[in-house]
């Protein structure tokens, strides 16, 4: 089973996520993730959720703790193990070249959502750790 290292972004503004529609021509075509990709064999993951989010959205982000840690699942494709961190926004407004929509929701609006099965475990905490604020 081939193993897919994948780092996603938390990216608040104002209180709210920002949650990004998968594009057509993609795996998971029309599904909502956390911005971000495969991590490449010459990046560390901070690295490579840097160039990815510098790609798809135009923007700059200082990467900052680690949300959450591999939250695994098994696709056809191979099995994905997604981490994320939390993310300032530094520079930029946001444009989509990959993305077919985005959102910004409040954390006890993400499950509004048809999320990509791996960031299941990590919606449901974020909307946890709210519930408990
Ligand atoms: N970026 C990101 N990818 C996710 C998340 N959840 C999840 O299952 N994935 C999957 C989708 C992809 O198969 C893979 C991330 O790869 P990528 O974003 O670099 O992939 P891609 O669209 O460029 O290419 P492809 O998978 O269509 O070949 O991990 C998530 O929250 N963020």
């Amino acid at each position: 089973m081939k193993k897919i290292d994948v780092v996603g972004a938390i990216l608040i503004k104002d209180k709210k996520i920002l949650c990004a529609q998968r594009g057509e021509g993609h795996s998971l075509a029309g599904l909502w993730e956390f911005p971000g990709g495969k991590i490449e064999e010459n990046e560390t993951p901070r690295e490579a959720l840097m160039r990815e989010i510098k790609e798809e959205l135009q923007i700059d982000v200082c990467v900052e703790k680690e949300a959450f840690k591999y939250a695994e699942y098994i696709y056809d494709f191979g099995q994905v193990c997604l981490t994320t961190y939390c993310c300032q926004l530094m520079d930029g407004d946001v444009h989509l070249t990959e993305h077919q929509n985005i959102k910004w929701l409040y954390s006890n609006e993400l499950e509004q959502l048809d999320w990509a099965p791996a960031d299941i475990p990590t919606v449901e905490k974020l909307i946890k750790i709210k519930d408990e604020e």
